[in-house]
């Protein structure tokens, strides 16, 4: 295991959503989900220095998102009040990930908070805890805790977890910030796809069922979309969008279909990993 202390950079992966089903909803509005998750080798990189007047501080605040309401920030605090610990620190964010992507940037950092501080503040929460005390920040926190590609199932907190051939994604970003809560919320958006058994899943299987919303609604997205398409038939929205991404059989397809991009279209490539980078973190 990589030895990590407060000198360390810690990363906080992308996530792709290989497929992606509503299959119901819940008496509280959310949605009944599934999906897997897999890791990819783009990152934002957290750093943290101790304090000892118990305060946590962003020294990096994101333009547009308030400190206070910052994920990372929140999860700092969730661990202190959680754990009684007096300790604090400051945060360093070098963020690299869209927000409103569809990547779970935002949740990965929050995740990479709760792993990363109760290891250097020796609080020992395990990890099963770590993962119920994410889900109280977001439905997509308790995977990047969780560590490992998985089928995920309720709103995105019951794993089974999946071995995953090599891959890599030509990703694509259009550049709109698509809000998670609309597309949930839009009247149009199927409810009804037939849940499966994990175990019957296969690499390739499946679907986005939000893709269409935020087609309809963001038309940058199906212009993406339309174009990775005409270069791999497995082209699909992430998440709730923005981005859009295709697995491609090796490194030169892929980097040749990036080099194909029209002008006004970005993205890059990545490769899947097999598991977290701090998967083995305690
Ligand atoms: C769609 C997914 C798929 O991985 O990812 P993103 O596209 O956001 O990355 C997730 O389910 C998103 O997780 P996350 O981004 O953490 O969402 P949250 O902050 O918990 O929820 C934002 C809002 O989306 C709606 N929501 C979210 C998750 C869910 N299963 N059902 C919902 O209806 C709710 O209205 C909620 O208020
Ligand atoms: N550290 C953070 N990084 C990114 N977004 C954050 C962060 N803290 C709070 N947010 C809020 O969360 C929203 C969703 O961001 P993000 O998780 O990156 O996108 P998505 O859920 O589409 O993958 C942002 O629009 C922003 O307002």
């Amino acid at each position: 295991m990589t030895h990590r202390d407060w000198n360390s950079d810690w990363p906080a992966p992308a996530k792709l959503n290989l497929f992606l089903h509503v299959v119901g909803r819940r008496a509280d509005g959310y949605h009944l989900l599934q999906t897997v998750f897999r890791f990819i080798d783009r990152c934002d990189t957290l750093r943290f220095s101790p304090r000892s007047d118990g305060r946590i501080e962003l020294a990096t605040p994101i333009p547009g998102v308030p400190a206070d309401s910052d994920l990372t920030v929140r999860a700092a605090r969730l661990l202190q009040q959680h754990t009684g610990c007096r300790q604090g620190a400051t945060l360093h964010l070098d963020k690299r990930l869209p927000m409103g992507g569809g990547l779970g940037g935002g949740s990965s950092d929050a995740a990479t908070v709760l792993l990363a501080l109760n290891h250097l503040w020796q609080t020992r929460v395990p990890r099963a805890e770590l993962e119920r005390l994410g889900l109280t920040l977001g439905a997509d926190v308790p995977v990047f805790v969780h560590g490992r590609n998985t089928f995920a199932e309720g709103v995105g907190e019951a794993f089974t977890d999946v071995e995953l051939p090599p891959a890599t994604y030509l990703v694509l970003h259009p550049e709109v910030q698509v809000p998670t809560a609309a597309i949930f919320g839009a009247p149009e958006l199927r409810r009804d796809t037939p849940a499966i058994r994990p175990a019957d899943w296969r690499p390739g299987d499946g679907h986005n069922d939000l893709e269409a919303v935020a087609c309809a609604r963001f038309p940058a997205v199906a212009e993406h979309l339309d174009w990775l398409r005409r270069q791999s038939p497995t082209a699909m929205m992430t998440g709730s969008g923005a981005c859009v991404f295709a697995s491609f059989a090796d490194r030169a397809a892929a980097a040749a279909a990036l080099a194909a991009c029209p002008a006004g279209m970005n993205g890059w490539l990545a490769d899947g990993l097999p598991f977290h980078p701090l998967a083995e973190i305690v």
